[in-house]
């Protein structure tokens, strides 16, 4: 069952130059479509700046799509009003990256979870079950862990509550941006394995965001390539690990060859060049300057190919 259908979105921020000066925009998403289904991982991959936090925030309403359309369980969620944006805020969550900052430190573990339950109309009661339910999920136990303050917790445990505070309402679907990009290796590991345990128990949809190929067997059900705003590429993992298409992609895995596709996620390489600029990128493909086998075909946007059965390419020469 389909989740979340997104349409050619597109979000563009208008900035300003001067106080009198003509309005530009940062093209940040364009043209991106997929589906996402019930219950079903997907990794968001790309560059910094390429887009994915923009377009995670987008497809959370956190952001108003310039142009495009969002499908949420059969339900178009483009334009909602606040009452309907409510029931949206329901059925979603996000996770940053920066347990820190997105914590409010003076609240305890407790209150920090209490809060969306509170704006959402649940029980005293049932709000104290919820909390004990989720700190235990979480391995927090909450005898020890309920009352305490951000301050007293470790940057893991930090981004464990950040994770229940983002499960506590049930949503369908979670964004997560980075979750462990902030916190110490010897910890990002089992904050993964806790969040894809969890993912799977709750019967969640995620889209997880991170620059880092390696991490995305945790979430690995499809790879989505982004680069300069756009999906370049998506595919089932084992597909694009075995078979990617884009030169993009194949430039981000191949930078050393391998017989074993599993060390290809080790691996990351960013092509020669740098990604272009947002606010005046090259017509068409947006990996042309950069591209090996670009032709002046590739000064039109190109389509996205279906090559095989869920593998989308954007190319003009997607073999
Ligand atoms: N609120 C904003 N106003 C103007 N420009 C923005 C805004 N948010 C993001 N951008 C621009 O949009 C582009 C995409 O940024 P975004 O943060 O979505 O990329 P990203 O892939 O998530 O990068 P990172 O991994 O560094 O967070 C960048 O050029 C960024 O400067």
């Amino acid at each position: 069952m389909v989740l979340l259908k997104v349409e050619k979105l597109k979000k563009w921020f208008p900035m300003k130059k001067g106080i009198f000066g003509k309005t530009f925009y940062v093209r940040a998403v364009e043209n991106v479509s997929f589906e996402l289904e019930k219950g079903e991982a997907v990794s968001l991959v790309g560059e910094s700046g390429s887009g994915k936090t923009t377009l995670g925030k987008t497809i959370l309403r956190l952001y108003e799509p310039t142009d495009g359309r969002i499908f949420f369980d059969g339900k178009d969620i483009t334009s909602l009003s606040n009452k309907e944006l409510m029931w949206y805020r329901r059925q979603t969550g996000i996770v940053q990256q920066d347990p820190y900052g997105s914590l409010a430190p003076h609240f305890t573990i407790y209150k920090i979870l209490e809060e969306p339950l509170i704006i959402h109309g649940v029980s005293k009661e049932e709000r104290r079950e919820k909390i004990f339910s989720i700190l235990n999920e979480i391995r927090l136990p909450p005898e020890e862990f309920a009352f305490k303050y951000p301050h007293m917790l470790s940057g893991g445990q930090l981004q464990r509550v950040a994770i229940a505070r983002a499960m506590i309402l049930d949503p369908k679907l979670i964004v997560a941006d980075e979750p462990v990009s902030m916190l110490d290796a010897s910890v990002r590991v089992e904050i993964l394995n806790l969040f894809a345990e969890l993912q799977r128990k709750h019967d969640m949809s995620v889209i997880y965001i991170t620059h880092d190929l390696s991490t995305t067997r945790y979430f690995s059900e499809k790879i989505f390539i982004m680069y300069a705003g756009h999906i370049v590429e998506r595919a089932p993992t084992k597909e694009m690990l075995n078979n990617p298409l884009h030169p993009y992609t194949r430039a981000l895995f191949n930078a050393i060859p391998d017989p074993d596709p599993e060390n290809r996620l080790r691996m990351r390489e960013v092509p020669p060049g740098e990604p272009p600029s947002l606010v005046n990128p090259p017509p068409g493909c947006r990996f042309k300057p950069r591209c090996p086998i670009a032709t002046s075909k590739c000064d039109e946007e190109p389509p996205e190919y279906e090559v095989s059965p869920g593998h989308f390419v954007k190319c003009w020469y997607p073999k």
